[in-house]
């Protein structure tokens, strides 16, 4: 999609969209400006920089100290994010604590709220469907974390539909409960879908809008009463949406939102000791806080997520599969947990012009419009460092980038890489020496791809096995015996399966989560809600009458 293009069709359709929610009153204001915004995603910079507050206790406040965040384009200072320290954040802790174990709301307890909440998401999904509104957070997403704009446009998409999802009635269904007849007249046994009461959310920065929303309704949806903790890089978008939901009906109480940097949020788990964490993020940070929070914590953590391309090529399939792979290896410049980070391709598709084609595709990418851009957690060095590294495996070569982007003023706390592929031999992957090193999840435009013979299966498979995080996976074939083997074999939680198999896309309409690890949470589907968000709760109803002549039976 072309931006230029696309934005004055969005803003043409923005003006009729908006005439139809807004009153009469505020049509010609809403044309300008949006009623919940604080700030214009365009006009932010070195001369205007935003402000991004918390919210406690109802109320928007600062902090002691400003962060100071740097454009990721132009390394220019150009917003100010309130960041609580250790010492400010009882406020925070006193608000999770006045939430009780039972929540805000459950079957038994103020289940009017359920209806609330199919109303706030009607709301919100609305708003979202403005194009006013979608391209005001899609070019915010795009300031913060540059990615293009139809990616940014994806994220916003994709959390409209999931409020759109779950209006209406459909909040109240996520806690449906169901019945079992007992043993004798009067007992019955119900199963109930129970909140957690103060909970944390705790989101990375390569979804600024999406994990945070997804995560924060689904906690609200179950009763829950949770603290937001966005990446400070990015959680002005997340400042914006919440003053959005406020406009739209949540009730100010319900939800806290912290800006912080990890240290001081480890710190107020610790104090504040919530039912239930969620955690998306690295696996490093994940692994600490199981140990601090004694595994009260539910993991969306690193991707190494792979793909295999079976037997069965025709060459007609090849610009289709190729262009697959260049969008799971490097839209977002390879910032999606779902991300390929490792090819395996049958022979047969090696003798094809798949790589050459993938070397194409990757090489139109540009920074100027962000299909290629600033990796946000590894600088250029690092990149290089780890490239270098595998290039001194036997056999590896590089087979297309390798080198910094040019003629660019991304700041250099960030990377800047041209979209790399590196051919690895999988004898020399599967070696203890190497496996650690090439299955390093590198969070930027950056794959390692091999070849297996017709007969190498089982070393492509034993590969998988050893893996540690298991989130994403694709199996593009339609030899159904082939699947059904790749399939049997491994347990990534998302795995596409198929000729037009992807690792990348999580949108609202399939579950999207790490498998094989009983501390794997879930995003965006009904059973990931239910899961994540609420625990289970048996009440088993025992009415009577006794019956007639009952009598005290022996001790037993
Ligand atoms: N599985 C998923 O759904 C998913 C989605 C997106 C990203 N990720 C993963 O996230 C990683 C990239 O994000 P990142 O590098 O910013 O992750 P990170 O773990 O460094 O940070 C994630 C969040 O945790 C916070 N944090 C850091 N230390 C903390 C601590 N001690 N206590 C509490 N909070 C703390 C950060 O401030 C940030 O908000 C990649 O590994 C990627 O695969 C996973």
């Amino acid at each position: 999609m072309n931006r230029f293009l696309s934005r004055s069709q969005l803003r043409t359709r923005a003006t009729q969209n908006a005439a139809a929610w807004f009153s009469p009153f505020s049509i010609s204001r809403s044309v300008h400006s949006l009623p919940f915004a604080t700030v214009d995603a365009e006009e932010i910079s070195g001369s205007q920089p935003a402000e991004v507050l918390n919210f406690v206790q109802g109320k928007w406040k600062g902090a002691s100290t400003w962060n100071t965040l740097v454009d990721p384009l132009n390394g220019e200072p150009f917003i100010k994010v309130a960041e609580v320290d250790e010492i400010e954040i009882q406020p925070f802790v006193e608000s999770l604590s006045k939430c009780p174990k039972h929540g805000l709301h459950n079957p038994f307890k103020a289940p009017e709220r359920y209806l609330l909440y199919g109303d706030i998401s009607a709301k919100a999904a609305h708003m979202l469907s403005l194009p006013k509104v979608s391209d005001f957070f899609s070019r915010l997403i795009q300031r913060v974390a540059p990615k293009s704009y139809q990616q940014a446009f994806g994220e916003v998409y994709v959390t409209q539909k999931f409020l759109e999802n779950f209006s209406g009635d459909q909040v109240r269904f996520l806690a449906r409960s169901f019945g079992v007849p007992g043993n004798h007249i009067g007992q019955q046994s119900h199963g109930f879908r129970w909140p957690y009461g103060p909970v944390a959310i705790i989101t990375p920065f390569n979804f600024p809008l999406e994990i945070p929303v997804l995560q924060l309704m689904g906690a609200l949806y179950m009763g829950n009463k949770p603290i937001l903790k966005v990446d400070s890089k990015v959680s002005i978008v997340m400042e914006q949406m919440m003053r959005l939901l406020h406009y739209c009906g949540l009730p100010v109480d319900d939800v806290d939102f912290i800006n912080s940097d990890g240290k001081t949020m480890n710190k107020l788990l610790m104090e504040a000791n919530p039912r239930m964490t969620l955690f998306t993020g690295s696996s490093r940070v994940a692994e600490k806080l199981v140990g601090d929070l004694k595994g009260r914590i539910k993991l969306e953590d690193a991707g190494f997520d792979w793909k295999i391309l079976g037997p069965d090529v025709q060459e007609s399939q090849v610009d289709y599969v190729a262009w697959v792979c260049d969008q799971d290896a490097y839209a977002c410049s390879g910032q999606k947990c779902s991300a390929q980070s490792i090819l395996f391709m049958h022979e047969n598709w090696s003798s094809s012009s798949l790589i050459s084609k993938l070397k194409d595709l990757a090489q139109r990418r540009k920074l100027e419009d962000l299909t290629i851009g600033p990796v946000l957690t590894f600088t250029t060095e690092a990149m290089l460092e780890h490239k270098n590294k595998l290039l001194k495996i036997p056999g590896s070569k590089l087979l297309f980038g390798g080198e910094p982007l040019k003629n660019h003023s991304i700041p250099s706390v960030y990377g800047a890489l041209k979209p790399t592929a590196i051919y690895v031999p999988l004898e020399e992957i599967l070696k203890e020496g190497n496996y650690e090193l090439v299955t390093r999840e590198i969070f930027g435009p950056f794959q390692i791809v091999t070849e297996y013979k017709k007969d190498q299966l089982p070393l492509v498979l034993d590969a998988l096995e050893r893996m540690h995080a298991h989130l994403t996976a694709a199996v593009v074939s339609n030899d159904p015996i082939f699947l059904q083997n790749v399939i049997g074999n491994t347990v990534n939680g998302t795995t596409y399966a198929g000729l037009r198999a992807r690792t990348t896309g999580a949108p609202q309409n399939h579950w999207f989560g790490p498998a094989g690890d009983p501390r794997g949470a879930g995003i965006g589907t009904p059973e990931a809600i239910k899961l994540v968000w609420s625990c289970h709760r048996e009440i088993i109803y025992d009415f009577g009458p006794l019956p007639k002549k009952w009598e005290i039976p022996p001790s037993t």
